[in-house]
Order: structure tokens, then C-alpha cells, then sequence
């Protein structure tokens, strides 16, 4: 089973290469793509403080991320998995219709999938010749309109490109159906689930003490989602900070929850992912491990 963190959005963060060093850490979803494109149009990025703070002429997407360029290679080099993650908290513009989300889709295909010669006159490369492993959606509000349609598009891409498996995940809120991920969940092929299991009264990890913790309707879903190897994370705060207050649990309280679930969905069940990296590397506990260490051991025991 596996720990993913969210990286790019850490308050004076370290680089990349940093938490690709960490052994305990296997997939880190790199946010965010948080502008979204109208047809033709570039997508706007952010990645915190790690780029140069140049873009493409007339947009919103980071031309500048040398420290990611350099850094892509060191994490393939142990192992790691590196997605792509679209959304997050703040984002702007809208997906309204299926050419616009076809336009999305292809855009971060020949941006950030594999390179194409074919097409390098008509996309950027934000991230050099480094190729992501797959792209996650981390969409938070907005409605479901072009997230299936973006998803099925990738899918199509990926079967083009048949010497690399690539990967799609998802990252919704606990209340079901999700407003936003619900529909492409049930209906499209996904590889990992990681839910927050957060800042949502009723749902949340902090709900397993009073029962209403709600792992077991998640189980259900990805159970039958199209894709029968999808697996479901449990989305935690790294910190107590990390989300709004009172959704922190400690390490003590996590192994518990991750013991019972793990033990009663072993084929679904995938492990644990975190919002987010640097929160977890200053989450240190009176050994002086990370809160991603403690998880790994937690998996691991
Ligand atoms: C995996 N995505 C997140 O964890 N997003 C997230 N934490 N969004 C957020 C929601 C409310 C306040 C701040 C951030």
C-alpha cells in the first residue's frame, strides 16, 4: 500500500527532489493546474514558490519551473510516481462544454504526457521533455460539467501510447455522490481515489468515532468503478493546520482506522494520502519522524 502527498502548495516548501529523497513517500501529485482554459487557450499553473514567476506570453501557465525540470528525473530515478493534479482550492475558470474539454484534455496530454514532435509547434512544454505518469483531479467546486469528458479523452490518448501505462486519479470530498467527481468516478476507469476525508462534517476521518465516517459507501463506489484494480485511499490532514479545525487525528488514531479498513477491504483498499507534503515533513512526532513516516510505518505494521 502506498503513501501519496500532495506537493506545490507548502508554505516556504523544499524543492521536489527533496520528498522524492523520502523513502516513505511512493506518489506525489504535483499542484496545481488551476486555470482552466477556454478552447485554444493556455490553462493557468501554480506551483507556490517554486518557479521563476515567468509565464507564457499571455497567460496564466508558468514557463519558468526549473527546479521541477531538474527535479522530475531525480524522482523517476527512485521510483516515485508523479502525477499531475488539476484543481485544488482556488481555482479560476470554467469547463462548460465537451470541446472545451476535449481542448483541456489534449493540451495536458502534449504538454505534460509524452513528448510528440508531431505537435511540439503547438504546445508548450512546462516541465521540459519530463513526462508525468499520470494526471489526478483535484476538483473541489464548479458542478460535474467536463471532468468524464476530460477523463474518457486521456483514456483515449493513453491507448495511443501504448509503451507506458498512465494513470488517472481523483481526489473528492467525502459527501456523496461528490458534487463535482461523482459522475466521472462511477462511470470512468480510475486508477487511485484518495478522499478527503476532511473538512466535511458527518464523513470525515474524525467521524470514526462517532460512526459516521463514511469509508465503507467509498469502498462500494470504487468497488465498482469501470476500472477493477482502482484503489481507495484515505485523504488525511497532514497537520493540524492542514485543514479546517478538528479534522486532524493523530498518528494513535489513524492506525487504528487504517488497521480496521485496510483489514476489511484488502483488494481495494490503497493506502493513504496527504494534503499535504510540507505540513507532513514539519508534523514530526517525539521520535522526530514526519507525519508520512508514521504513516508508512502504520501501513507497514
Ligand atoms: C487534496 N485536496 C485538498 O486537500 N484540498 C484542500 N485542502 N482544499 C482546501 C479546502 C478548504 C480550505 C483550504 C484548502
Amino acid at each position: 500500500t502506498n503513501v501519496a502527498v500532495y506537493w506545490g502548495q507548502g508554505r516556504d516548501q523544499q524543492r521536489l527532489r527533496d520528498f522524492c529523497a523520502q523513502t516513505d513517500i511512493d506518489i506525489i501529485n504535483l499542484g496545481f493546474i488551476n486555470g482552466f482554459p477556454t478552447q485554444g487557450a493556455y490553462p493557468g499553473s501554480n506551483f507556490g514558490n517554486q518557479c521563476d514567476g515567468n509565464f507564457y506570453p499571455g497567460s496564466d501557465l508558468l514557463s519558468g519551473c526549473h527546479q521541477i525540470v531538474d527535479d522530475i528525473p531525480i524522482c523517476k530515478q527512485m521510483g516515485k510516481t508523479i502525477m499531475l493534479s488539476i484543481g485544488g482550492a482556488y481555482t479560476t475558470g470554467q469547463i462548460t462544454n465537451d470541446a472545451q474539454a476535449n481542448w483541456f484534455a489534449d493540451f495536458l496530454w502534449y504538454s505534460f504526457g509524452p513528448v510528440n514532435s508531431a505537435v511540439a509547434d503547438q504546445y508548450p512544454r512546462p516541465f521540459g521533455d519530463n513526462v508525468v505518469d499520470g494526471f489526478d483531479f483535484d476538483i473541489e467546486h464548479g458542478g460535474p460539467i467536463g471532468w468524464k469528458t476530460m477523463i474518457n479523452r486521456l483514456h483515449m490518448r493513453f491507448q495511443e501510447h501504448s509503451d507506458k501505462k498512465f494513470y488517472i486519479s481523483a481526489a473528492p470530498q467525502c459527501p456523496t455522490p461528490d458534487a463535482q467527481l461523482g459522475d466521472a468516478i462511477a462511470s470512468t476507469a480510475l486508477d487511485f481515489v484518495w478522499v478527503q476525508f476532511y473538512n466535511n462534517e458527518g464523513c470525515s476521518a474524525k467521524n470514526f468515532v462517532d460512526g459516521t465516517f463514511n469509508f465503507d459507501t467509498w469502498a462500494g463506489i470504487i468497488a465498482s468503478n469501470p476500472n477493477p484494480d482502482a484503489k481507495l485511499f484515505i485523504g488525511l490532514p497532514a497537520a493540524p493546520k492542514a485543514a479546517n479545525d478538528g479534522y486532524y487525528i493523530d498518528a494513535t488514531q489513524v492506525s487504528t482506522l487504517v488497521r480496521w479498513y485496510m483489514a476489511f477491504y484488502p483488494k481495494v483498499f490503497g493506502g493513504i494520502m496527504l494534503w499535504e507534503a510540507t505540513y507532513a515533513q514539519n508534523n514530526k512526532d517525539a521520535l522526530g519522524r514526519t507525519y508520512y513516516q508514521q504513516m508508512k510505518d502504520i501501513l507497514d505494521s
